[in-house]
């Protein structure tokens, strides 16, 4: 590593920096708090203290650790680092808390009861788990519907609480809460047999191995000199002790974050951990930053007149230099037909103004409302990017693929073998798979061992042993060469002899040549992270350094930055984003604040952060809209404007009913049939319903009463079952 001996002038943070973030960025020795408004420069402060603590204070970047709150914001903090610093900086390690903890995890596998090469279960797998444990043990799915139960487990491992963990006192055998906790423990016990971890578990037990391994825990707060943690609100108690664990000692940590935007209350973050940073550290340094750079005069008046109207808030008013600039627009506009149509018109237009289509986006309350979007500007011909949307690596034959690497990087994970034991068809079914595992059971081995033992199985006839064989030659030899050859070959050697591409390719079935059209840009992409690999590591890649990276992929990182194309996407994805113009589509009472969301005082207030979110991304432009009818199903319902826009001064507005003239400012309509009572929870047929992940449905079948009711719901054109209480809950 060279030396960073070439001090920049002072000045020069000066002049990047304004005398409040100058202080975050000099003070590295102490414990730094800034809790500050949207876009008022705490991820640049971040970026310029690492380039400080490299440059001036000579620390080497292997000491510093950075958590950024998705992979892409870690990559644009290294590059822009990279850019000021003007060399690159390839032990520094940044990352988000999970990409982090896996890195750990490998590293010490050693003191875990897993080894280092784990699989890593998404939700589908973990639903799958759960269902065979259901299936095996008969636990009724009616009773313990395994959405909720997968909540229920998350929920105690964001608290660190393992099965024996949870203190179960005089309770009866047969409760609830009993069952549930057996669930829990068969659950757990499962995944540690596939040598698997789920999400949460890659936290906790990166946390408990901090916790209760001194050597561990000196050796991480000896490498960690300094430590930096961006969107801190949104931590959640496993994340507080992981950072608690490594700088609780040396105590040069610094954490930014707001308040204001804490958005992330349904998947267990806690404001408890910045509104507390003042107690968990000693002299505390606090600093606020008032000032914003990214929003002109008019969008952050609205941005302040929304928060204002939250209770549980610490007050602050966020000013700025920049031009007042134009009010926010804010439409109504008839259907949401007509709301994509001229919103794509007015994208248009600020096209021809100058303004690249990567700096305008479009920002909605549930990915529901993407279609329509996309609709429109198909037809206007402009490219469009979905952020986080449908998940690349969800489709089914990216999985499939990813299940074959697993497997040959950890033979224990029976899950992912199951999927590709008859994936492409070669005539293993039903009856022979289940014969397998039946002796896996009985022998207590895993199926890769039964597959390799196919010969002892009495019940399987010889063709089917045969095919079996033929499967598991194949995997042996590929298994062989899989910690020596690059990952790239890897995965080609695989696409190739599987044929998988071709497989596809040949048919008539559109949805078939997507799925080759799928295949290579997974190629695609796993060459495009070799190179990568290979310039941070000056080697390449192996499948187990691939995996842990491709498990943690999200849609969020797969847009081509560079690529012009408008952005569409939830206002939970956006955090931390800036565009020049920003578009936020239906703004109705149900939708923002979420139905779900509107019966109880602390979501409502976590739905307007949402909103405030969604506002403070603006630059220049901001245009809201709502419309008076929106389609569901097949009927129109009459939406009632959001009471975030009812509650803030109309003057802060430009009305617009589109692009002409001045409409009415919103007025509350009155409100029929919205409320939430008590008899609306009894659901009807026909009644219009949201789901966080489906959107707007309407119910078809109702069987039961109350939150326990079994509803077929018909979702656009696609039908779920669904608890009634899942509807009441906000989960995205
Ligand atoms: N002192 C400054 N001089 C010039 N530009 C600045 C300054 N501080 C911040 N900016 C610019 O203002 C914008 C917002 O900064 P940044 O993204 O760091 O804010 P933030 O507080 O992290 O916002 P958010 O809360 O949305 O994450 C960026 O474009 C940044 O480069
Ligand atoms: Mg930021």
């Amino acid at each position: 590593m060279g030396s960073y001996s070439l001090a920049m002038n002072n000045n020069f943070y000066a002049s990047q920096l304004n005398e409040r973030q100058l202080e975050v960025v000099t003070d590295t020795e102490n414990p730094v708090l800034v809790l500050a408004g949207a876009g008022s420069g705490k991820t640049r402060s971040l970026i310029y203290r690492t380039a400080y603590l490299i440059k001036e204070k000579q620390v080497h970047p292997w000491n510093i650790l950075i958590v950024t709150f998705t992979n892409k914001a870690a990559r644009e903090l290294q590059e822009r680092l990279e850019k000021l610093l003007n060399i690159p900086v390839r032990s520094l390690w940044v990352g988000t808390f999970h990409a982090i903890c896996c890195r750990i995890l490998r590293f010490e596998s050693a003191h875990l009861p897993f080894n280092a090469n784990f699989s890593i279960y998404d939700e589908d797998t973990q639903k799958s788990l759960l269902k065979k444990i259901y299936k095996e043990y008969g636990f009724d799915k009616q009773s313990f519907p395994i959405n909720n139960i997968l909540t229920r487990i998350s929920r105690y491992k964001n608290k660190l609480m393992l099965p024996e963990d949870i203190k179960f006192q005089g309770e009866d055998k047969d409760s609830e809460f009993a069952t549930f906790l057996n669930i829990y423990r068969l659950y757990q016990q499962q995944l540690l047999l596939n040598q698997a971890l789920d999400f949460d578990d890659i936290l906790l037990w990166t946390a408990k191995l901090l916790l209760n391994n001194n050597t561990v825990r000196e050796k991480y707060r000896a490498q960690f000199q300094y430590v930096m943690i961006d969107e801190y609100q949104d931590t959640n108690k496993a994340q507080f002790e992981i950072v608690h664990q490594i700088a609780g000692g040396h105590q040069r940590v610094c954490v930014v974050g707001d308040d204001d935007q804490a958005i992330y209350s349904f998947r267990g973050a806690s404001l408890r951990n910045i509104l507390e940073f003042e107690k968990d550290y000693n002299s505390v340094h606090s600093i606020r930053l008032e000032q914003n750079y990214r929003s002109t005069g008019n969008i952050l008046a609205l941005a302040n007149a929304v928060i204002a109207n939250n209770r549980r808030r610490h007050s602050k008013e966020l000013w700025s230099e920049l031009p007042v600039g134009d009010k926010p627009v804010l439409a109504v506009y008839e259907n949401e037909i007509e709301e994509a149509n001229r919103i794509t018109d007015a994208i248009l237009k600020l096209q021809r103004k100058g303004i690249p289509l990567r700096e305008i986006a479009v920002l909605y309350r549930t990915n529901a409302q993407s279609r329509v979007f996309e609709s429109a500007l198909i037809q206007a011909e402009i490219p469009y990017s979905i952020v986080g949307g449908v998940q690349f690596y969800q489709r089914k034959e990216i999985k499939d693929l990813l299940a074959y690497l697993y497997v040959l990087s950890n033979l224990n994970d029976n899950e992912s073998l199951l999927r590709i034991i008859n994936e492409p068809a070669r005539g293993i079914g039903q009856t022979s798979i289940n014969r397998l595992i039946g002796f896996a059971n009985k022998t207590r081995i895993s199926l890769f061992s039964a597959i390799q033992n196919v010969e002892a199985i009495e019940e399987l006839g010889n063709p089917a042993k045969k095919r079996i064989s033929e499967f598991c030659l194949m995997l042996e030899r590929w298994q062989q060469s899989v910690s020596r050859k690059p990952a790239l070959e890897m995965v080609k050697t695989i696409v190739e002899e599987l044929e998988l591409i071709s497989h596809y390719q040949n048919s008539n079935d559109p949805q078939d040549i997507a799925r080759a059209e799928n295949l290579v840009e997974f190629v695609t992409s796993v060459s495009e992270f070799s190179e990568h690999f290979y310039q941070e590591n000056e080697r390449e890649p192996l499948i187990a350094d691939y995996l842990p990276y491709v498990a943690l992929q999200t849609d969020l990182d797969r847009v081509k930055e560079n690529m012009d194309s408008i952005r569409l996407m939830t206002l939970h994805n956006a955090k931390g984003l800036e565009f020049e113009a920003v578009f936020i589509a239906g703004l109705e009472d149900e939708l923002l604040p979420h139905r779900m969301c509107m019966n109880n005082q602390d979501s409502i207030e976590e739905e307007r952060r949402l909103f405030y979110v969604g506002i403070t991304r603006a630059k220049n432009y901001l245009h809201l809209s709502y419309t008076k009818s929106r389609r569901l199903y097949d009927t129109f319902y009459f939406p009632v404007p959001s009471q975030f826009l009812t509650e803030v001064d109309s003057r802060l507005f430009y009305h617009s009913d589109g692009d002409f003239g001045i409409a009415q400012p919103p007025k509350r309509i009155k409100k029929t049939n919205k409320v939430i009572t008590e008899s609306q929870k009894y659901y009807k047929i026909g009644q219009k319903v949201f789901h966080p992940e489906y959107g707007l449905g309407v119910i078809l079948s109702v069987d039961g009463e109350g939150e326990d009711a079994r509803l077929t719901i018909s979702f656009g054109n696609r039908l779920a079952k669904i608890i009634g209480r899942y509807l009441m809950k906000n989960e995205e």
